[in-house]
């Protein structure tokens, strides 16, 4: 008979699937069957919208490097003193608009269970009980680092790691891998894994955008002169220095122009959620929405395509902000085209995205 330390060390992935499990006695901890699991991440969100869960998600996030790259020495004490002493108050108030209260969460958050729990069925239907689906937030909760220890508690030997971004950059994307990956410096028995990249130039992920428009357009009697499509930005130094996100935006942007069939000038391209002093991606959303309506165009549709889920930046930033500048400016007609959040088409898109980032690990049933 093996003796339990050996059986532990058993191969993984038998011809025949999963290893047999191990059950716990004095001398072993149990060993879960071998399983593959999907973790899908997205940026974050706070717990309330009362000043301290405001203070506490706005201090995680922005002492992270990936967003606001300034020397800990000069940065950190503007943030502690100035910064969490108001804006806390000020984004509170905007949660607050848009906040879930039955659920009592963030839209963003329902949104991405909403998400998960689609990918689940539909990862289910490909590849059976294998697979384990589940997400976690790069800020705030449920935490990255709990739920790779749950996957990895659950068995998942062979872990892959999905940001829902659609456009690589360094303030989402590689910031939620870094997490990831300091997630897995406190596990004992580290799982193989995969993250997956930028996706924003699959056809069936411009596809998805592109029938959103469509069905946008397809509800009002007189359609939009155009269409902004509203990036969330970062600063234009960052770009400057590799990161290549403005490039995805703007292939995204002329992707979903060549698929609807249009003419260059009806897609306008434009970057939001200006954050201090430096020059951020141009040209801004705000100002360019009001350029519009005074150069006469009085019907516009937004839609933001660096959101995979609705949250705090389209609902009200959006949906709210720029719409506001864009009425005052005289245009009569604003109409917001939500994310793709948990549509069918979305989820199909994202499917294929995780089966073809499971290649080597599993096939499908
Ligand atoms: C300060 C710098 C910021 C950079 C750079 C930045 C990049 C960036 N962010 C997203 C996606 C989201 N951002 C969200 C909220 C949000 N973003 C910043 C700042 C930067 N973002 C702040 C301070 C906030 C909080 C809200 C506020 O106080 O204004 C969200 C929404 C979260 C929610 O719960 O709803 C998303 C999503 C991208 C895609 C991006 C760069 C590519
Ligand atoms: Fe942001
Ligand atoms: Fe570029």
């Amino acid at each position: 008979m093996l003796d339990a330390k050996t059986e532990s060390e058993l191969p993984i992935f038998e011809a025949e699937g999963a290893a047999r499990p191990i059950h716990a006695d004095a001398n072993h901890p149990p060993v879960p069957p071998a399983r593959v699991g999907v973790l899908v991440a997205n940026l974050g969100t706070p717990d309330g919208y009362d000043y301290w869960s405001m203070r506490r998600y706005l201090g995680e996030f922005l002492s992270d490097k990936r967003v606001v790259d300034y020397s800990a020495w000069i940065w950190q004490p503007l943030l502690q003193t100035v910064i969490l002493t108001k804006r806390p108050f000020s984004s509170g108030a905007a949660y607050k608009s848009i906040w879930n209260e039955e659920k009592g969460e963030s839209p963003l958050l329902t949104i991405t269970r909403a998400q998960t729990e689609g990918l689940r069925a539909r990862v289910a239907e490909r590849f059976g009980d294998d697979v384990r689906v589940d997400f976690c937030m790069r800020y705030g909760n449920p935490s990255t680092k709990s739920k790779v220890r749950e996957m990895i508690a659950a068995g998942c030997q062979r872990i892959l790691f999905f940001p829902l971004y659609p456009q690589y950059a360094g303030a989402t994307s590689a910031t939620a891998n870094d997490q990831f990956f300091r997630a897995l410096m406190a596990e004992k028995w580290q799982p193989a894994v995969r993250t997956v990249p930028a996706y924003f130039d699959r056809p069936d992920y411009i596809d998805a955008l592109a029938r959103s428009v469509e069905r946008a357009w397809g509800t009002l009697d007189t359609p939009p002169e155009k269409l902004v499509c509203s990036y969330h930005g970062v600063p234009q130094r960052y770009l400057m220095e590799g990161d290549p996100y403005h490039c995805q935006c703007q292939k995204t942007s002329r992707l979903l122009r060549e698929r609807l069939g249009w003419p260059e000038d009806r897609l306008v391209t434009t970057f939001q959620s200006r954050f201090g002093p430096e020059e951020w991606l141009k040209p801004y959303t705000v100002e360019e929405v009001a350029r519009l309506a005074e150069q006469g165009v009085k019907r516009i549709a937004v839609i933001a395509p660096a959101f995979s889920a609705d949250c705090i930046e389209t609902l009200e930033e959006i949906n709210e902000e720029i719409r506001e500048s864009f009425e005052h400016a005289g245009g009569e007609h604003f109409t917001y085209i939500p994310c793709l959040n948990d549509d069918d088409i979305h989820l199909e898109a994202l499917t294929n995205v995780i089966e073809d980032n499971l290649k080597g690990w599993i096939a499908p049933e």
